[in-house]
Formats: C-alpha cells, structure tokens, sequence
C-alpha cells in the first residue's frame, strides 16, 4: 500500500488545498497522514475532517517583525527538522506533499534528508518565505497562477490552477438560511471575510458602518477566533468566529463578497461567480502577495478593489453600493473563467513521482 504524507498550516490557506486532495487518496486507499504544529489551525481542520493520522512538530514562526521569540524561534525550528527527518525515516511514506506555512518547512527538509521526494503547491501568484526556502529540496512545484513560475528560478512549475474543495459546489441556499436563520425577506446578503483568521481593521469598519449598511443588506460576518463582538443587536447581521462544513451553503446563499486577497478564498467565490470587493493585505503587513493577487482579478474584470489606505465607512458603502450595481457585468465577466480540475492533475503528478517500494505490498 502506497503512504503519503500531507503537511502546511499556520492560517486555513495553507491547509484547504491539503482538504480538497486528502480524499482523493484515502479513496484510492493510500495510507494518509499528516505532520503539523501542536495547536496551529491545521491540526483542528485536519483532525475534525478526516480520520487520518496527525502527527504534530515543534515550529518556528516567519515573524516580519522585531518579538523576542524570534531568538527562540531558530532552535524550534532545528528541533523541528530532527523530528520530521525520524518520523519521515519511521513512516517510510512514498511521498509528502506540502501546501507551505512555516510548519511545512522542517517536513521539506525532513522528507529530502530522507531521499523521499517531495511536491510542493503554491497558491499566491508570488511564493511565500517557506515554498521559497522549500523550493530546493522539491521535485516539483505546482502553482495556481500561471505567472508564479518566474519567481522559483530554474526550479520545475507545473500550472495546475485552483485547487477547490468538492464540497463547494454542493452548497444549498436553503441550508445557509436555515443555518444563519435568516428569513428569506427580499435584501441582498453580503458575506464578509477577512481572511481564515479575521482582520480587525476589516472587522472595525464593518461594525462602524453596520446600522448603514443592513438598512440595505443582510451582512454575515467571518470575523475570526477571537473576534466576536456580542454587544452588537441588529437582526440583519450574524457574526462567526470561523464557518467550516457550513461555508458552501453560505457562499451559495449569498449575493455578494467582501474579503481580504487570499488565493484560495479569491478563487472559491470567482468559481462561485460572486461579485466580491477585494481589500488585499498591504505592503506593510505582508509580502505584498495579495496585492497581486487582487490586481489580477481586478485586470480581468472580476473584483473591486478596495485599498485599506482608502478603507473607511464611506468608501465602503460606496463600493458596496457600485458593486451591486454593476453586479451582472461582475457576475458576467467571472463567467469566461475556466476551471481545470487542479485536484486530478495534482493526483496524477503525485502518483508519477511517488517514490516506489517503501510500503508497496
Ligand atoms: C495573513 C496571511 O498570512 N494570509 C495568507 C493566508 O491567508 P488565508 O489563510 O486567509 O488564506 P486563503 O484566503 O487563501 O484561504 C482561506 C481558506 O479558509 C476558508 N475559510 C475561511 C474563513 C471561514 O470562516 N471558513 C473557511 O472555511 C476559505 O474558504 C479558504 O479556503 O494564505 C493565503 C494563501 O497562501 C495567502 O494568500 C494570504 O496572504
């Protein structure tokens, strides 16, 4: 029997590609298992999805700013790669395939010290700090954009597109309304995230401007753990920490999206076709990947771009207000998009390069 390994985490960014591919091998009945850290975000969405091994790591975090642990952090993250080199050397998978996050960086290393090959899948159009340090201990990297491949110089890319979740498609409008337990009164619902851990700046505008925006529109909001604000009463407005199983339902629901540029989110409402008004992390909070991101849907017709510089009460409403009008050349425009089934293209690479002999029968 064929083994894989599955690693990446540190945000659901870097574990829903991991979601979407994990069924496809338990079906094809290959041992799956999974190493990440002890309590990121990937050990509760692996371990609440699937019955698959996990197996947790010490971790180091890339911090883009000046915190004592960042003394700490380098010996974790050597503890980390002795760990995933002897469970790696113990499980004798055929193969490991990571999805990035600072987690997935040891495993890499692991994985290659252990001469077993690796794929490695980046989804933002530019490569994150762990796929770029990753990146020479891969066989293969497998990109969503197609323009990713000029920045992991002379390494082989592979374009597999968007890789999306199965269940997405299967949401049920009727469900999300019962689930939110909204009434099906006639005002547009707007979905609102800020990205799978919740953006407080996002968060604080949208509750600035709530009394305005729900005399309009029913808004729920993904506001990210830790985030809830249970003070506020308005029967147009439903807040949660984070919606898994639920999500499609809700996407299905509703009538339009405001989010933060993350790459897969971005692409699950454009294969939805929901209009979305992009506010991409800035230059300052991030590598600038999803300002990229969102100015590439933009060139194509298929979001609004709102920059948090210009972010306020106002310039909200008015996008929202402009998105709505322009909703049909939106909803038009996504439509020309065309989705290659990433999941099998992934699979099939994986099983080429998979290395033979460790557990075959
Ligand atoms: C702060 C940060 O590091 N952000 C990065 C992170 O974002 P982030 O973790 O937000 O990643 P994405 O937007 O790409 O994906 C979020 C995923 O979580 C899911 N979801 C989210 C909220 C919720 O309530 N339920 C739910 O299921 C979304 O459907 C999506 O599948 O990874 C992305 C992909 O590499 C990058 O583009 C982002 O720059």
């Amino acid at each position: 029997m064929k083994k894989i390994i599955f690693t990446g985490g540190g945000s659901a960014g870097h574990v829903t590609v991991n979601i979407a591919m994990i069924p496809e091998f338990i079906r094809a009945g290959w041992l799956t298992e999974y190493i990440g850290s002890v309590d990121g975000i990937e050990k509760q969405l692996i371990t609440s999805n699937f019955n698959v091994k996990y197996h947790s790591i010490s971790t180091g975090k890339l911090r883009r700013y000046l915190d004592w642990q960042n003394v700490k952090d380098p010996f974790k993250v050597v503890k980390g790669i002795m760990q995933a080199y002897q469970l790696i050397k113990k499980q004798k998978p055929n193969i490991v395939f990571s999805k990035g996050g600072f987690v997935s960086v040891p495993v890499v290393i692991g994985a290659w010290l252990n001469k077993i090959p690796v794929i490695i899948h980046e989804s933002d159009l530019t490569p994150g700090l762990a796929n770029k340090l990753a990146s020479p201990f891969a066989s293969l990297i497998c990109t969503t954009f197609s323009e990713t491949s000029s920045y992991f110089n002379n390494h082989k890319c592979y374009c597999v597109g968007p890789v999306l979740r199965d269940e997405l498609t299967k949401g049920d409008a009727e469900r999300g309304r019962a689930f939110v337990g909204f009434s099906n009164i006639k005002k547009p619902i707007i979905v609102i995230m800020g990205g799978s851990l919740g953006s407080r700046k996002i968060n604080h505008v949208i509750r600035e401007s709530l009394t305005q925006l729900t005399k309009k529109f029913r808004v729920i909001h993904l506001c990210g753990k830790g985030h809830l604000d249970s003070s506020i009463a308005n029967s147009d407005y439903r807040e949660y920490e984070y919606i898994n199983e639920e999500l499609p339902d809700i996407l299905t629901m509703c009538d339009f999206v405001i989010s933060r540029a993350g790459s897969n989110s971005i692409f699950e409402f454009l294969s939805l076709k929901k209009p979305m008004i992009l506010i991409p992390l800035t230059k300052e909070q991030s590598r600038g990947d999803q300002l990229l991101n969102a100015a590439s849907f933009e060139s194509k017709g298929y979001c609004k771009v709102l920059h948090e510089e210009q972010l306020n009460p106002d310039s909200l409403i008015a996008s929202i207000y402009e998105l709505a009008e322009e909703k049909e050349r939106y909803i038009r425009n996504m439509s020309s998009f065309e989705r290659n089934d990433a999941v099998s293209l992934i699979y099939n690479l994986i099983v080429e390069n998979a290395k033979n002999g460790l557990n075959d029968e």
